[in-house]
C-alpha cells in the first residue's frame, strides 16, 4: 500500500522526517509516535501536498513526487486540526467533498447519506457543524475522508480531544472501516496503547526515524512493562532495593515508579518473555519477600523507546 525508501524532510532549522524507510500493507497500520514526531509531515508528503527533500515514496504503486492528484483521487485523509466551515450542515459540507472529488450529484447525495450512517451521524446532520460537539466534528472529518469511497485512508490523530467513550466508539469505527468496507487505513496517535487495540500492523517513529515496524502481536509480546512490588522484611527493610540488586546482578535492568501510585515501591522492567515471570518470582522468594503485585502496564510511547530517566517519568506519570 505505502512503501517509502530513505524519506526525508528538513525544514531550515528542523528535520522533520530523517530517512525514513518502510512498507506499509493492507489492513489497519497505526502511525506512533509523540508530538513533533513527523506523523502529519509523513501524510502530507503521501498525499503529494509536501515535497520531500530526498528519498522517494510510493503510495498504492504511484510516485508520490509526480502522481499525487492520481493519490488524492484513491486516498481519503481526515486531517488533524479542526478544519471545517461552523455555517453549512455536515450533509452539506460532505455532498460538496463528495462533489469535488468528482462524484456526479445523485451519487454524492447517496453517497453521503450512506457515509453519514455508517460514522453514526443522524439527525443531526442537517443542523450547521459549528453547533457540534468534537465527537460529532471528528465523525464529520472522517465521512469526508470516505465519502468518495477510497482504497486507502490517512486518518491524522482522529481520537484528539475525545472522552474515553468518545475515544472507544471512534476506534471502533475505524476497525470498521476495513472490516466492513475492506478499505485500508493508516491512523496515527501518540498513545500506543490505543493503536494495540486497533491495529494490526504498528510503525513508530521518533524524531523523523524509524524505531520500530511490526505486527501489533509482535509489538505487545516484546515490549511488555512488568509493574513488580514487594513487601519489606527484617532482613530486607527496603524489599524493593533488594529486589532491584538482584535483578540487576542478573542483567535485568528496571526502573523506579516515581509518579506511580505508591512511588518508591513500584519497579518497573520490560519482560522479554515467559521467563522473567519467572525469574521475578523466584528472586522474591529466594529473598524471602512477598510479591504484592506483579502486573503488566500499557505504555505511552514515550515510556517504551527513551532511554532518558527523565522522560520515562514523564511518560509513566501520564498513566500510560
Ligand atoms: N512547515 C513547517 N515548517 C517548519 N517546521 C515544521 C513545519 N511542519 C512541521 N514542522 C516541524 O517538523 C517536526 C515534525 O512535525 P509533524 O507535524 O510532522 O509532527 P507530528 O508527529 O505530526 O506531531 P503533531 O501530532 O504534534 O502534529 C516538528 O518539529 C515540527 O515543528
Amino acid at each position: 500500500m505505502i512503501a517509502t525508501e530513505s524519506l526525508s524532510k528538513r525544514y531550515p532549522r528542523v528535520t522533520a522526517l530523517d530517512r525514513l524507510s518502510v512498507d506499509v500493507g493492507p489492513g489497519v497500520t497505526g502511525l506512533v509516535g509523540a508530538n513533533g514526531a513527523g506523523k502529519s509531515t509523513l501524510i502530507k508528503i503521501l498525499l503529494g501536498l509536501s515535497p520531500a527533500t530526498e528519498g522517494r515514496a510510493e503510495v498504492l504503486g504511484l510516485d508520490v513526487a509526480t502522481k499525487g492528484g492520481d493519490i488524492r483521487e484513491r486516498v481519503g485523509y481526515m486531517p488533524e486540526h479542526d478544519c471545517l466551515p461552523p455555517d453549512v450542515s455536515a450533509t452539506e459540507f460532505v455532498v460538496h467533498m463528495a462533489r469535488m472529488s468528482g462524484l456526479p450529484p445523485t451519487a454524492a447525495r447517496e453517497r453521503t447519506a450512506d457515509t453519514l450512517r455508517h460514522v453514526g451521524l443522524y439527525e443531526e446532520r442537517y443542523r450547521p457543524i459549528g453547533g457540534y460537539s468534537t465527537g460529532m466534528k471528528q465523525r464529520v472529518k472522517l465521512a469526508q475522508a470516505l465519502v468518495h469511497d477510497p482504497q486507502l485512508v490517512f486518518l491524522d490523530e482522529p481520537t484528539n480531544g475525545l472522552d474515553p467513550v468518545g475515544r472507544d466508539e471512534m476506534l471502533g469505527l475505524i476497525r470498521r472501516i476495513h472490516t466492513d468496507f475492506g478499505i485500508s487505513v493508516l491512523v496515527t496517535s501518540h498513545l500506543l496503547g490505543e493503536l494495540e487495540r486497533t491495529c494490526d500492523h504498528v510503525v513508530v517513529v521518533d524524531g523523523g526515524k524509524l524505531l520500530r515496524s511490526s505486527s501489533t502481536t509482535d509489538f505487545t509480546q516484546t515490549t511488555t512493562t512488568l509493574a513488580i512490588e514487594v513487601t519489606d522484611s527484617d532482613e530486607h527493610p527496603d524489599g524493593t532495593r533488594a529486589v532491584r540488586d538482584v535483578l540487576h546482578a542478573r542483567g535485568v535492568d528496571t526502573h523506579d515508579g516515581s509518579g506511580l501510585p505508591g512511588a518508591g515501591h513500584v519497579l518497573l522492567l520490560t519482560a522479554s518473555g515467559e521467563e522473567t515471570y519467572d525469574l521475578v518470582r523466584d528472586v522474591v522468594a529466594d529473598l524471602g519477600l512477598g510479591l504484592v503485585r506483579m502486573e503488566q502496564r500499557r505504555h505511552q510511547i514515550a515510556e517504551v523507546f527513551t532511554n532518558s530517566d527523565e522522560q520515562r517519568k514523564e511518560a509513566v506519570g501520564h498513566g500510560g
